[in-house]
């Protein structure tokens, strides 16, 4: 069974669409992070599910029961969501044991202790139970939210921007020890963030959004070798379009040559485009070339060599040693990959 369904759900705010006939479902114990531009409607759909807003059409369900349709509409604290957020919202007066009791009110005294406790150390902070947040590090407050979210064992886990507040040189470390604990719980959760990384370290599953709707739902492999739309290849990193044609369903024609794919291309059209992201291209010194080079950094191992080509501008990284004569015509090779072809 699917731990949540959104069905054509739509939300305005005033008279203004955020989000409109979105569809998104999260399988039983699955990772899926919301991404997409600032301001298309990741933390209105967070709140939709959490019951914060109700949609004016659609429908929700959590764990095959259906929690909000248009005659129907369950309050935020009976859906059994846990959620955490970018500030964690912990209770400044109450210490982290008494955070994580906060939700267990139903419990009686020992099976709340034992409840815990058993939070506690399964995020690891034995001997910090009668602190308060203000004496832990940003990890530590991180995992006093999540230990808080679990406790009463949620259906589903929604998560914004989870750890935005966290140092770079720490962030990756917790992303994968909180992976874990969600796994262990077999909980599902949403994430929402502005970070491609974090979410392809976090996540099984990416939901591209995109003018209100969900653009594509898949593994971040599947998002970049098959992306559904131009704006799902954009989302995912800068590259630029080059007219292509495909003759076959393994490679494609271009201006710079034949482009190898790594990936059946099945398009019903056989002219194109084609999404080349800088990993895919190497700078050569052609008589015939007619890319033109605007500017050439060194960054230590590599020269970033900033072009301009089809009227369109990219960065290519090449290493040291395979320094170009930017004083010579300069051409591009395509080297084989998931070519992106667009028809
Ligand atoms: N309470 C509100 N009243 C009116 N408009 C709102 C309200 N909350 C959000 N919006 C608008 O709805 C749109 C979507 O907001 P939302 O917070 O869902 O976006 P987001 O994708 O989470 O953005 P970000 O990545 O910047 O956090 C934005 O244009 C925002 O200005």
């Amino acid at each position: 069974m699917s731990s949540l369904i959104l069905e054509k759900v739509s939300y305005q705010y005033q008279q203004q669409a955020v989000i409109s006939d979105l569809d998104l479902t999260v399988a039983h114990n699955e990772i899926v992070c919301l991404l997409g531009a600032s301001g298309c409607g990741k933390t209105t759909t967070l709140k939709a599910i959490a019951g914060l807003i109700k949609p004016q059409s659609g429908r929700i369900a959590i764990h095959g029961q259906c929690v909000s349709n248009k005659q129907f509409f369950v309050a935020p604290q009976h859906r059994n969501i846990g959620m955490m957020f970018q500030d964690y919202a912990l209770f400044p007066h109450l210490s982290v044991f008494q955070n994580i009791a906060f939700g267990l009110s139903k419990l009686n005294n020992s099976e709340r202790n034992t409840r815990v406790a058993q939070m506690i150390e399964l995020v690891r902070l034995e001997g910090l139970e009668k602190r308060f947040p203000h004496e832990l590090s940003g990890g530590q407050q991180q995992r006093v939210a999540i230990a808080r979210a679990l406790a009463y064992k949620p259906n589903l886990l929604l998560l914004d921007e989870p750890f935005s507040n966290i140092d770079t040189q720490v962030r990756f470390q917790l992303i994968n020890d909180i992976r874990s604990i969600i796994k262990d719980q077999q909980v599902s959760a949403i994430f929402v963030s502005h970070s491609k990384d974090e979410a392809f370290a976090f996540a099984d599953k990416l939901a591209i959004m995109h003018e209100g709707k969900i653009a594509q739902l898949d593994s971040a492999k599947t998002l970049f070798q098959k992306p559904k739309t131009k704006a799902v290849a954009e989302f995912l990193g800068q590259g630029i379009y080059l007219d292509a044609q495909r003759y076959n369903g393994q490679s494609v024609t271009t201006q710079f040559g034949d482009v190898s794919s790594l990936i059946t291309l099945s398009q019903s059209q056989t002219s194109g485009q084609i999404y080349v992201r800088p990993q895919h291209l190497e700078l050569i010194n052609d008589p015939q070339g007619d890319v033109e080079i605007v500017q050439q950094r060194f960054i230590g191992t590599d020269y970033v060599y900033h072009i301009k080509v089809a009227d369109q501008q990219l960065e290519v990284p090449a290493p040291a040693e395979q320094l170009l004569d930017t004083t010579k015509p300069v051409s591009l090779k395509i080297k084989a990959h998931a070519v992106n072809f667009f028809s």
